[in-house]
């Protein structure tokens, strides 16, 4: 059995988060999260580039209801490669409420793409943030498209805000739905209306097949919690000018945080800010995850 110690310094998800002020609309989905283990069980991988505090299924789905969201997204975390042991025992026991999204290496077989998709896999990750993973030739992520394109599924990249001028033309050339984590990280520094985020709008603007999480006000923020101000008019101005397509997700166990964990549901409670309508707010945790997720392809 393995023993694994988390890094020391390592914040561990918050036990016991505050009930959110905000009610999801029935049917909302948790379109970004993820499970750590447990690692004497579903062993963390040897190239992960940090070991984590477990964080169970049954942990995540305890969330799920506090929050009072439907469904998860279940997103694989670079702590376990692409070994997606962990992520298929969650979908599975999830009984429809959860679909994943998987890493897979471009030596993945047939009958292992369909196992995943049999479980619930909708889409791969790529993953170009060099703090979490060594990032490999543009050949070998349209290798695994050329794979993973005809069973419907799409792609979701996470990326650094620097990153993207330099990968644009691999970014806009992929044939697949894109989902960008975490809007691109931006620097929320910056104006809103600046030439660093302007450039993340623009690729959003002039291609119709990029979507966006609106997530990790965690990470992205100066200015701090609970109510991490500084964020929302990245996430607003993305939501009210491509309403079909963003998703929202916790990020929970929040992974590699320093400056604080955050109390998840005073992050559920940004929601109104960001999707100020009833409208806004049933297209991104409802209607646009599910289509992405759960509808036909
Ligand atoms: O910024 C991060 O550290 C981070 C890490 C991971 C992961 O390790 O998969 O996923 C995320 O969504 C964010």
């Amino acid at each position: 059995m393995a023993d694994f110690q988390m890094d020391p310094n390592w914040l561990c998800w918050d036990p016991a988060p505050s009930t959110p002020r905000f009610t999801p609309p029935p049917g909302a989905v948790d379109a970004h999260c993820h499970v750590f283990g447990p690692g004497d069980v579903f062993p963390y991988a040897p190239e992960r580039k940090y070991t984590p505090c477990d964080a169970s299924k049954e942990q995540l789905f305890a969330l799920r209801d506090h929050l009072g969201f439907a469904r998860n997204v279940i997103v694989q975390a670079t702590c376990h490669g692409a070994d997606n042991r962990a992520l298929v025992d969650a979908l599975e026991a999830s009984e429809g409420r959860a679909r994943g999204v998987a890493t897979v290496r471009d030596t993945v077989t047939d009958e292992e793409l369909a196992a995943l998709d049999a479980a619930g896999v909708r889409g791969v990750r790529f993953n170009f943030v060099r703090r979490l993973v060594d990032p490999k030739p543009d050949a070998y992520y349209r290798a695994i498209i050329d794979r993973i394109a005809p069973l419907g599924w799409h792609v979701v990249i996470y990326f650094e805000a620097a990153d993207l001028e330099e990968r644009w033309d691999f970014f806009t050339s992929l044939p697949t739905t894109v989902v960008v984590d975490h809007m691109g990280r931006p620097d929320v520094t910056k104006p809103v209306d600046g030439p660093e985020f302007g450039r993340f709008v623009r690729l959003m603007a002039e291609h119709e097949n990029v979507w966006s999480k609106v997530s990790c006000p965690e990470r992205l923020s100066k200015s701090g919690p609970p109510s991490y101000d500084d964020v929302v008019p990245f996430a607003r101005t993305l939501v009210e000018r491509f309403p079909d397509r963003v998703l929202w997700g916790t990020d929970w166990p929040h992974p590699n945080m320093t400056s604080h964990m955050p109390d998840d549901g005073a992050l559920v409670d940004i929601i109104p800010r960001i999707a100020p309508s009833e409208d806004l707010q049933r297209r991104l945790l409802v209607d646009n995850p599910m289509r992405l997720y759960w509808g036909a392809r």
